[in-house]
């Protein structure tokens, strides 16, 4: 599978009135065609830095940035790359039918059913109703929604996003998550950040973690969670008398936690007693391993007070 994305020892340092903040440190990854990358790291982790660099707003830095093979200092590596920010700043005078007409002039798309293909977008993000409204007339939700379907009006082929599901509501968010997952599906690669694990986890293929200007970790989400885990949630019907310490979770149907090793001898009693499994996963849950790999890389204590780099630079 080809790149879409390639990050190759990159290294960002700021220097402002005589200090220094290194916001990324040799950072490498990749992201594939038909892959969804979730960057994830707290305040200050260099998440927006990282996204700078690959759209060349950030030029000064050591490393090589590809996208489709293509280097980031070069203006061609940005065709049918569309970058949606975390609060996008659309022209408030003009509607969203205007705007998505306006994407589709800027990235040279001609279609003669422009208008029709434009509103299947606004109809797809549920904000059709108000196609023909000025933007300064819509919620901040609504808003989002606009900037998401004129990122992909134009069917790019990277999609770049910064906290894509922080201003919506949960209608909102799992609709978009839908129409990333279709994206996904017809080929196109993914990058956005998050400050929510478990948006991460309903959306992303692999994710990386990155702390300081470091990127601790890139698994794929149950990978992560497996790789630790020891200790696994089973959830099974019938046989209830078999299990000590399981809870009821409804009528006929119990949750218990079992060590990796107790795992055989239960589902074989459970077997003979007439029962089932319904479900067995890790017991240990994504935000419980992020805080695990930070303090693995970082020592106890890396996560409380200040995490910005200019704290850890000048600590
Ligand atoms: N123009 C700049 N000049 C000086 N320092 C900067 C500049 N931009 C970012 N930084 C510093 O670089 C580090 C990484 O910042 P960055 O904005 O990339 O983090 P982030 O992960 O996007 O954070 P957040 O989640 O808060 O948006 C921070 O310590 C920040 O203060």
């Amino acid at each position: 599978m080809s790149q879409a994305l390639e990050f190759s020892s990159v290294s960002k340092i700021f220097r402002t009135r005589g200090k220094t903040v290194q916001a990324l440190r040799d950072v490498s990854f990749t992201v594939s065609e038909g892959e969804v990358f979730g960057f994830v790291g707290p305040n200050g982790a260099g998440k927006s830095t990282t996204i700078k660099v690959m759209l060349d707003v950030i030029d000064d830095y050591e490393g090589e940035v590809r996208l489709y093979g293509v280097s980031a200092r070069d203006a061609a590596s940005r065709k049918g790359v569309a970058y949606v920010p975390e609060s996008p700043a659309l022209y408030e005078q003009f509607t969203p039918l205007e705007i998505l007409r306006m994407a589709l002039d800027m990235y040279g798309i001609r279609r003669d059913d422009r208008d029709a293909w434009c509103m299947r977008w606004l109809e797809r993000f549920s904000v059709a109703e108000y196609a023909k409204r000025a933007i300064r007339q819509l919620s901040k939700g609504n808003v989002q929604r606009v900037a998401l379907a004129h990122a992909l009006v134009v069917q790019p082929r990277l999609l770049v996003l910064d906290e894509p599901l922080s201003g919506l509501d949960p209608v909102g968010r799992k609709d978009v998550v839908e129409i990333l997952a279709d994206y996904k599906a017809q080929g196109g690669a993914i990058f956005l950040t998050s400050h929510v694990l478990h948006d991460v986890e309903r959306i992303a293929d692999r994710f990386g973690f990155i702390h300081r200007g470091q990127l601790l970790t890139t698994r794929a989400p149950h990978e992560l969670v497996a790789e630790r885990a020891d200790r696994y949630l089973v959830r099974y019907q019938g046989g209830a008398t078999l299990a000590a310490g399981a809870q009821t979770v409804r009528e006929g149907e119990f949750e218990l936690e079992l060590a990796q090793a107790e795992l055989p001898a239960f589902i074989e009693r459970l077997q003979q007693d007439g029962g089932r499994i319904v479900t067995v996963k890790p017991a240990m849950t994504l935000e419980a391993v992020f805080f695990q790999v930070l303090e693995g890389a970082l020592g106890p204590g890396a996560m409380s007070g200040d995490t910005s780099q200019a704290a850890a630079s000048a600590g």
